[in-house]
């Protein structure tokens, strides 16, 4: 078991109905680091996602085989609540998706939902949490505002706020840019940078520049499989497997 490790699988297999999505996959999370999962649409890039949050519970032909580690406990095993889980693993989607509520109410929602009922404590978690997410400054004005009236690259990161103010420990995001454009794009990178000093990241990219710009380790999968696994330089400088090298010099995807 490699102890720095917040989440690992070991050979894990999944299947919607017959149609196997994951096959054998092995893979460790380290704490405090960013991870990116990249390959081609539908390879499994988000089905091992939503594994690690137990999102996947959710679809009712989805089974599962093989073990999941959260901290060393069976994320699948009794001692899990998934409702609780999720607020440790939070997810961010790749469309930003606020509650049609006022961004105040977007980030006290969750910490409600656990029971939070003192104004003060929920003043402070937004703040902090807009502050986390670096939207402290462009929102702190308008927090009874609509969400919805803020840009694309202004919800995502109250997404993260709102993921965030539940307190977790990983962070879950799925092509959290892939709707955003240059400018958005590249302040929810800086963000992910400043978030790794206390959350551990795992992200699902369709770019791999994005791969390669933010993270500390990069898994490249295939058909449901994971090919290759390591340190980010390495899978894009170095990779052991052809395929893998295929993939990162455009030769299909
Ligand atoms: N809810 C579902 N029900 C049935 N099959 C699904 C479901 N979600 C995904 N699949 C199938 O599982 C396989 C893996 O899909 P997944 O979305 O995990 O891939 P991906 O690598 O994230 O793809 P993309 O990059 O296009 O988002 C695909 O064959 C897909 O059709």
């Amino acid at each position: 078991m490699d102890t720095s490790a917040v989440i690992e699988t070991q050979g894990v297999n999944l299947w919607y109905g017959d149609n196997q999505a994951l096959t054998n996959v092995t893979i460790s999370f380290p704490e405090k680091t960013i991870t990116s999962l990249i390959g081609p649409s539908g390879c499994g890039k988000s089905t091992l996602l939503r594994c690690l949050n137990r999102m996947n519970d959710l679809i009712p032909s989805c089974r599962i085989e093989g073990g999941i580690s959260y901290h060393g406990t069976d994320l699948y095993g009794p001692a899990i609540d998934p409702v609780h889980l999720r607020k440790q693993v939070g997810m961010v989607f790749q469309r930003p998706n606020p509650f049609p509520k006022s961004i105040y109410d977007n980030i006290t929602y969750g910490p409600r939902m656990h029971g939070i009922r003192d104004r003060k404590t929920l003043e402070q978690i937004v703040e902090e949490s807009l502050r986390k997410a670096a939207l402290w400054d462009e929102v702190k004005d308008r927090l009874s505002a609509s969400a919805m009236g803020l840009s694309g690259g202004q919800q995502q990161r109250l997404c993260i706020a709102r993921t965030l103010a539940v307190n977790p420990d990983v962070i879950l995001m799925d092509e959290p840019c892939s709707a955003l454009d240059p400018i958005a794009t590249a302040k929810i990178e800086s963000l992910m940078e400043e978030l790794k000093s206390q959350y551990t990241v795992i992200i699902v990219t369709h770019s791999m520049q994005q791969a390669a710009r933010v993270s500390d380790y990069t898994g490249f999968m295939y058909m449901g499989e994971l090919i290759e696994t390591g340190e980010t330089a390495k899978i894009f400088e170095n990779p052991e497997k052809e395929l893998t090298n295929n993939y990162i010099t455009g030769r299909f995807g």
